[in-house]
This record gives C-alpha cells, structure tokens and sequence, in this order.
C-alpha cells in the first residue's frame, strides 16, 4: 500500500535576485496512524515544510504524493478539494471566525463538501462532544479560553474526517498544561482513530511525546527517527 503522503526530493525555492531555498532534497513517507514531531531551529524550514505536504504550496523540484498519486499533475481546484477531503490544519492562531459560534465554525468546512445541513449539525455536535467541547457548542470563539479555542480549531480541522492534520505550533500561545492537554487529545486521535498527525513544534518536552521525530536544519532533514507504522 502506498503511504498516506510522500515527499521525494522536495525542494522549494523563492525567486528573486537572490533565491531563497526553504527546503531541499525532503524525502518523507508519512504512513497511517502515525504521530510525527517535526522540530528544528527557527527558520530552518519547519512551516514551510509543512505547506508543502499539506499542498498549500508547490515543490520547484520534487514531487508531493497523496495515496500515491502525484498531485504535480492536479490544478489548483483539484487540489483544493483535496485539501478539503483528506488533510485538515490546525496553526498557531486558532483563525476560527470570531463572529460564529464552534459548532458554527465546525460547520464551515463541512458545507463545502455539501450534504444535507440536519446530519452535517448532527456530526458537527458529535464532534465537539467527542473533543469535550459541549459546553464550548453555542458560544463565540471570545467567549472561549485560549486552550478551549484552539481545541475546536482542531475540531474544525477533523470536520470532514481527514486522514492526516498537519499543526503548526499548535501549542506555541498555550500554558504547559493546555499544550499538554492538545497532545494528550492528538495521542488519542492518533491511537483511537488511525490518523496520522504531523505537528511542528519548538518544545522538545511535546516532540518527545511524538513516536516519530523528524528533525531540519538549514531546510534539510537531518534526522529522522523513522516510521512505526505502515
Ligand atoms: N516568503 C519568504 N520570503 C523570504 N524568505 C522566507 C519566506 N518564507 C520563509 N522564508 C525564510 O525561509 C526560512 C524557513 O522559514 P520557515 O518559516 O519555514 O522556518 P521555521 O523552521 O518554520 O521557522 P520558525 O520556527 O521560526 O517558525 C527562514 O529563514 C525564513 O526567514
């Protein structure tokens, strides 16, 4: 079976007068249910990488694979759909819409792959009740803890059932203990679910928790502890 995702040879550069390489030579096959750190120094690349396996951005070199199929060839709206289907992101900023509610921000993303509105309410509901976000339900994103708001923009992200989310410092504005908790609810999702979840993050203590770690310097992978799971 293919890997859930693949980078091979992945290199992206920034033209200008003078190019700027943000990754280089990545290869990484991301299989399912599994739980990768990636982690590094600033700016060696770790968001940057994270764009381009969550098909925000494109290689200028080097190919990105979902389900092995080579998304090179997609266009932009193929892609996006895609994106929509499969992958699901959860960044340093919660972004949830502050003038709607968590089950309405839950809700967005599940509309724009359609269905009818009464049984995409009901997952949206179920969803948050799973990620003990009940009481979170009616109340807008500023009625909401910092740790509680960035737990329904990880509900946002699993809306329409992704295979794989990608975080990108989810953690960096919570205290040690909402960041732990965040983690404690990816093992879950990792462990209970089958997902693979790749999470940059600075904190060596959080990476840790992580059965894989992948780690960059200068955009290049230099090490990388390995799959455990197919
Ligand atoms: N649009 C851009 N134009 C110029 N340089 C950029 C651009 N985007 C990123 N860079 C540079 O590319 C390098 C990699 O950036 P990236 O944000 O991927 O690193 P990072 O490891 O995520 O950093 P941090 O931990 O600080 O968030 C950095 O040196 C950054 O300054």
């Amino acid at each position: 079976m293919s890997p859930l995702l693949e980078a091979r040879g992945v290199t992206r550069t920034l033209p200008g007068p003078v190019p700027v390489t943000l990754v280089r030579g990545i290869d990484l096959a991301i299989g399912r249910g599994e739980f990768v750190a990636v982690t590094g120094p600033s700016g060696s690349g770790k968001s940057s990488l994270l764009y381009l396996l969550g098909l925000l951005d494109r290689p200028t070199e080097g190919h990105v694979l979902i389900d092995g199929e080579d998304t090179a060839r997609l266009s932009a709206g193929a892609l996006a759909r895609l994106r929509r289907q499969r992958l699901g992101f959860v960044f340093q900023f919660h972004f949830l819409l502050p003038e709607f509610t968590s089950l309405e921000n839950v809700l967005l993303p599940m509309r724009r792959l359609g269905g009818e509105e009464a049984a995409l309410r009901a997952r949206a509901e179920a969803l948050l009740e799973r990620l003990g976000l009940a009481d979170a339900m009616a109340k807008l994103p500023e009625e909401l803890s910092g740790g509680m708001r960035q737990r329904v923009a990880v509900a946002r992200a699993l809306a329409n059932d992704p295979a794989l989310v990608l975080a990108d410092e989810p953690t960096g504005n919570l205290d040690s203990r909402n960041a732990a908790s965040m983690f404690d609810l990816f093992e879950t999702l990792v462990a209970e679910h089958g997902r693979s979840i790749v999470v940059v993050t600075h904190d060596p203590a959080l990476a840790a928790r992580a059965r894989r770690q992948v780690r960059l310097v200068d955009g290049r992978i230099v090490e990388d502890t390995g799959a455990v799971a197919a």
